[in-house]
């Protein structure tokens, strides 16, 4: 039975942690999915937002009539964009098979892996051990439970295999409300399908501040066809595609579309490995338990990204794969993870990014709070834009004079919120972080420095 000094189970961020430094040890890297290099690359971020750019700019025409300029309607070549795409990732992860495949000390095993015992793995019909463990396999889409769905299979597609289609297809029916959901309606929408979003909460993207899930929803039914508050009970073929057949507000309906995005959430793969019969525990919600340097309940096996992580983020899996990788070098100076506040965008139209406590959680967590709720279009540069849709929206703690949430939607809010998740994360209070620095007039950012002198921090509490 051949045995390693360490075996790491994926090929996203379990792989970026094998540097030249493990170089003396043997290991082994495990992953089934292809193309090799995990979700990020192949199937996540990189490729959607290599989706979203064109998306965003289809949209510039409707911007700019805003602001008295006329532009042709744009139109955009699916096949040009999709092979730019993956003509870009598809060779990044075959060159980083092909570098991994021919290292001396590192055997790289293509099968699904599963745990038999502690320590011991199982993979086809090989079974390995090793003195150490990093599970970092991710997870995986969630099929719902809709009758009939899996007869029209071919006609059935997830964020995993969308972004491969042949050709656009003319109508695009999206199953679920939060982030795959509200990015691809985006896309394929400023593509020229014509999107139905079905969701069965009563605004999209429920987790967001009040505020920003209400202008989300209102902005996305702008431009997609939004049934809320809806159930899809079953699915059937069409001569023309599927036909959904749907229990909403009014009744029962139907809705039928060329293709159907499942887009309901991502489970994590703990199951799939068999992690119990190495005694390793999951969580109610099926992720690997962790401590903070992200060891498991089995001794010397750590884990890292979507597997453990219940945000379920790039930025996160990236962080945690270097602590587990400088605690297998370190192990007598072991690194924990710290609680800063972990930030999100949502590559949609108009665009979304957060950080921290929403208000409702902030009340919740018996704060008392200032709230701020500054218009894009109360600046200048919101002026030169005619925004009338985008907010940023700040939630601070009296007792400390620090933010403890920040809110944007509207142009730009990924790169807006960066000072603030850097004030949350480095403990700088309100009135410094407007008053302490110079902000660009008339940037963009001055809705930020208005929204942190909008806060009212001495009012006392009712
Ligand atoms: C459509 C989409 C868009 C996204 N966009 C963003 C974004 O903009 N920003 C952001 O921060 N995050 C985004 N994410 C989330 C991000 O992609 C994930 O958080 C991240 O890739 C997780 O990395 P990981 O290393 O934990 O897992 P992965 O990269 O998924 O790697 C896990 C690997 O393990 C393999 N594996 C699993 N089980 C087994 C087994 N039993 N045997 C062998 N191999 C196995 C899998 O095949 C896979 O290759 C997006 C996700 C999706 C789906
Ligand atoms: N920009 C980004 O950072 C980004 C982009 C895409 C995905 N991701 C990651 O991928 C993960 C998965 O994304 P997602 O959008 O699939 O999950 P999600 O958890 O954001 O949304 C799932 C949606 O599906 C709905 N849903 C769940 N079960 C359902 C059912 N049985 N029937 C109907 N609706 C159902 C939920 O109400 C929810 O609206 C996210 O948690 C996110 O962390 C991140």
């Amino acid at each position: 039975m051949p045995h390693f000094d360490l075996c790491v189970i994926g090929s996203g961020s379990g792989n970026s942690l094998i540097d030249e430094r493990f170089a003396d040890l043997s290991v082994a890297l495990v992953d089934d999915g292809v193309p090799f290099g995990g979700t990020c690359l192949n199937k996540g971020c990189i490729p959607t937002k290599m989706f979203v750019y064109p998306a965003d700019l289809l949209r510039t025409p409707g911007e700019a009539a805003r602001v008295n300029v006329s532009m042709d309607a744009p139109s955009v070549d699916f096949a040009g964009v999709r092979d730019r795409v993956f003509g870009r990732i598809d060779p990044i992860a075959e060159g980083g098979e092909r570098w991994r495949a021919s290292a001396s000390n590192l055997t790289l095993y293509r099968q699904t892996a599963r745990f038999v015992a502690p320590k011991t793995l199982q993979i086809g019909d090989e079974t390995i051990t090793a003195d150490r463990f990093v599970i970092a396999a991710g997870s995986r889409a969630v099929r719902p439970d809709i009758e009939g769905l899996d007869a029209v299979a071919d006609r059935v597609h997830t964020s995993d295999t969308i972004m491969r289609l042949d050709a656009l297809p003319t109508s695009l029916a999206i199953i679920g409300g939060g982030f795959i959901a509200a990015e691809f309606a985006h896309v394929f929408s400023a593509y020229g399908v014509h999107v139905t979003v079905i969701h069965r909460g009563q605004r999209m993207l429920a987790r967001e501040d009040a505020e920003i899930a209400r202008r989300y929803t209102r902005a996305a039914a702008s431009y997609v066809d939004l049934r809320l508050n809806t159930r899809v009970t079953r699915a059937d073929a069409a001569a023309d595609g599927v036909r959904l057949s749907l229990d909403g507000p009014d009744g029962p309906s139907e809705v039928t579309a060329e293709l159907v995005l499942i887009a309901t959430g991502r489970h994590p793969n703990g199951d799939r490995l068999g992690v119990q019969a190495a005694g390793i525990e999951l969580d109610a919600d099926g992720y690997v338990v962790v401590d903070a340097q992200q060891r498991t309940t089995a001794e010397g096996v750590w884990a890292l990204g979507d597997v453990c992580s219940h945000g379920q983020l790039k930025h996160v899996a990236n962080h945690e794969a270097r602590i587990v990788q400088h605690n297998l070098l370190h192990p007598d100076a072991p690194r924990s993870n710290d609680d800063r506040p972990v930030p999100h965008a949502v590559f949609t139209h108009p665009q979304i990014a957060s950080v921290g406590l929403t208000e409702d959680a902030a009340r919740a967590a018996g704060l008392d709070v200032a709230v701020a709720v500054q218009e894009f279009g109360s600046v200048a540069y919101g002026w030169a834009t005619a925004d009338d849709t985008s907010c940023c929206k700040l939630v601070a703690d009296r007792a400390t004079g620090r933010l403890v949430g920040a809110h944007l939607i509207g142009m730009q809010a990924s790169l807006l919120i960066q000072p603030l998740i850097q004030a949350m994360t480095l403990g700088t209070d309100v009135v410094t972080m407007a008053r302490g620095q110079y902000w660009i007039h008339p940037a963009l950012t001055e809705v930020v420095e208005n929204a942190l002198l909008a806060l009212n921090l001495t009012e006392e509490s009712a």
